[in-house]
């Protein structure tokens, strides 16, 4: 288990007059072994700062740590440090090549490791991961046109997985799915996240979601986190004006929430 610490980080898109400083000296930390949930409205930041996690977009400032070990600079160690922590998208079909087997998707995501498997031992794992999202191993050779949405999403979980992460970003992972399947993928990562002992970002608009899913929960506006705590005091007791803003939009907060059903 891990822990990720975001440390007055910050992210700028473009330079200049046209700058836009999309996370704003976020202070974050996603304690080992839990679930952590990001909300905030569209163009808060939060795809952004999980970018940052994972090296797609460089912080101007701040620091992102694993463990204490930096994973947000451009050296050796920082990259081979940031493989610990893997991304999964929201649109599974935009994340994975069309015409590549899902199998190969996989055990190309296996080269993050950086140990050498044999053909054979790379059949035998990417079956066992296919496995553990509850795929049928013998698909492996299939396109991902062959597989409906939330069964492609398990398919980039399963990706994930591959790289040996100990940090997880599920960056709106439900939101493409429909209704009937988002609870199964749900359930799906908290029990992948208890198997395997991992640390999860959880980001989502989905409050409901969010309640049932997340620890604890920091809620970020125009780059900023307004508001950290427990799940069910921010969400039941919301401190901050925007928090009950975000709540005030959601028609029933009010009742325990089944992840097989209204999803
Ligand atoms: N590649 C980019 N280049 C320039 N600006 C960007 C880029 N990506 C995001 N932005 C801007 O940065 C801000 C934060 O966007 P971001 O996608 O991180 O927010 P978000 O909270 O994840 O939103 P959503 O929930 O819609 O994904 C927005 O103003 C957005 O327009």
């Amino acid at each position: 288990m891990s822990t990720l610490e975001f440390t007055g980080t910050t992210v700028r898109y473009g330079h200049g007059a046209g700058a836009h400083v999309a996370v704003d000296g976020v202070d974050l930390t996603v304690a080992s072994g839990g679930v952590h949930g990001l909300v905030g409205e569209s163009g808060s930041g939060k795809s952004t700062l999980a970018a940052a996690a994972v090296g797609l977009v460089r912080p101007v400032a701040g620091t992102i740590r694993l463990d204490g070990a930096d994973i947000a600079g451009s050296s050796a160690a920082a990259r081979t440090a940031r493989r610990r922590v893997q991304l999964v998208f929201q649109d599974p079909y935009a994340a994975l090549d069309p015409r590549m087997p899902v199998g190969v998707s996989i055990a190309e995501a296996m080269r993050a490791t950086g140990r050498r498997l044999s053909r054979a031992d790379r059949q035998r794992r990417v079956e066992e991961l296919l496995g553990l999202v509850h795929l049928d191993p013998k698909r492996a050779g299939d396109l991902p046109s062959a597989f409906s949405g939330g069964q492609c999403q398990r398919v980039t979980i399963a990706r994930a997985l591959a790289a040996e992460p100990d940090v997880v970003i599920a960056d709106e992972i439900t939101s493409a799915l429909d209704v009937s399947v988002q609870g199964v993928v749900l359930n799906l990562l908290r029990e992948l996240r208890a198997e395997l002992d991992l640390t999860v970002l959880f980001i989502s608009h989905n409050l409901a979601v969010v309640r049932y899913v997340c620890d604890t929960v920091s809620v970020m506006r125009h780059g900023r986190i307004v508001e950290s705590g427990e799940t069910e005091s921010v969400l039941s007791a919301p401190a901050h004006p925007y928090t009950r803003e975000l709540l005030a939009a959601v028609p029933v907060m009010g009742e325990p929430f089944d992840g097989e059903e209204a999803l």
